[in-house]
């Protein structure tokens, strides 16, 4: 193992948030950050309908990046034995999408896939979506998220196989920059028989059917 230092900083571990900005800002320099982006988009935080701005975007960032404060493997702690055996594919699917763009901080919207072949136990449907919420709501990009939610699926469930489809829009390249509205980016992440098996992978596809479009941001 390399030693850590500056230019190698400790790894972080798989579902923990990365260690805060140290120290993390007061909420009076979180809102003076926003009047000062509000002065570089060219308008004056002194004006009336922006006075409230700073402080409702400091708001709205506790939603947006809320994944921060969750621990991912620990959604997926509680687990349930009595399925009769079931082992065949639990899939959830079309689950809603919403996250940021680590290099923009854009908008990335769209939907997830999320399937697993379970090994003796299944944890609550809900908590697949929570799982994609903790990651999701994140500064991100879409290959991390995608590794991200399949690898804690396995490593908490040690199930026969995971596979995720991240099907989503960038805004950064819908509003701007490439100007490409209705391009969809889709990413997958296939473990264990999904990806060993070539017909298990199959069926998973033939599941989730063809990608969609994505809401044109
Ligand atoms: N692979 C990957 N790229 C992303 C994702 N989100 C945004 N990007 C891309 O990240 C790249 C950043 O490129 P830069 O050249 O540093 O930034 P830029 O000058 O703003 O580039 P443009 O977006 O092309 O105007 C762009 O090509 C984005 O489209 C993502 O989730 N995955
Ligand atoms: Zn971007």
């Amino acid at each position: 193992m390399p030693p850590e230092d500056d230019a190698n900083p400790p790894s972080v571990p798989l579902g923990a948030s990365p260690p805060p900005a140290s120290p993390p800002p007061t909420r009076e320099e979180a809102e003076n950050a926003i009047r000062t982006l509000l002065r570089w988009a060219g308008d004056n935080p002194g004006r009336e309908g922006l006075l409230d701005t700073p402080k409702r975007v400091a708001k709205a960032y506790r939603e947006w990046f809320a994944g921060y404060e969750e621990d991912p493997m620990e959604l997926l702690q509680r687990s349930f034995e009595e399925v009769e055996g079931y082992d065949e594919m639990v899939l959830l699917r079309d689950i809603r999408l919403e996250s940021t763009c680590e290099h923009h901080m854009a908008p990335i919207i769209g939907r997830v896939h999320v399937a697993y072949l379970p090994r003796g136990r299944v944890v609550g449907i809900s908590k697949l979506a929570r799982v994609v919420d903790a990651y999701g709501k994140r500064l991100q990009i879409q290959e991390k998220l995608t590794a991200q939610i399949a690898n804690t699926i396995e490593q908490v469930l040690n199930p026969f196989g995971v596979a995720v489809v991240v099907e989503a829009a960038h805004q950064c390249m819908t509003t701007r920059g490439a100007h490409k509205p209705g391009v969809t980016m889709v990413t997958s992440r296939m473990l264990g028989a999904f990806r060993e098996n070539r017909s298990t992978r199959q069926e998973f596809l033939a599941m989730i059917g063809a990608p969609r479009a994505t809401p044109v941001i």
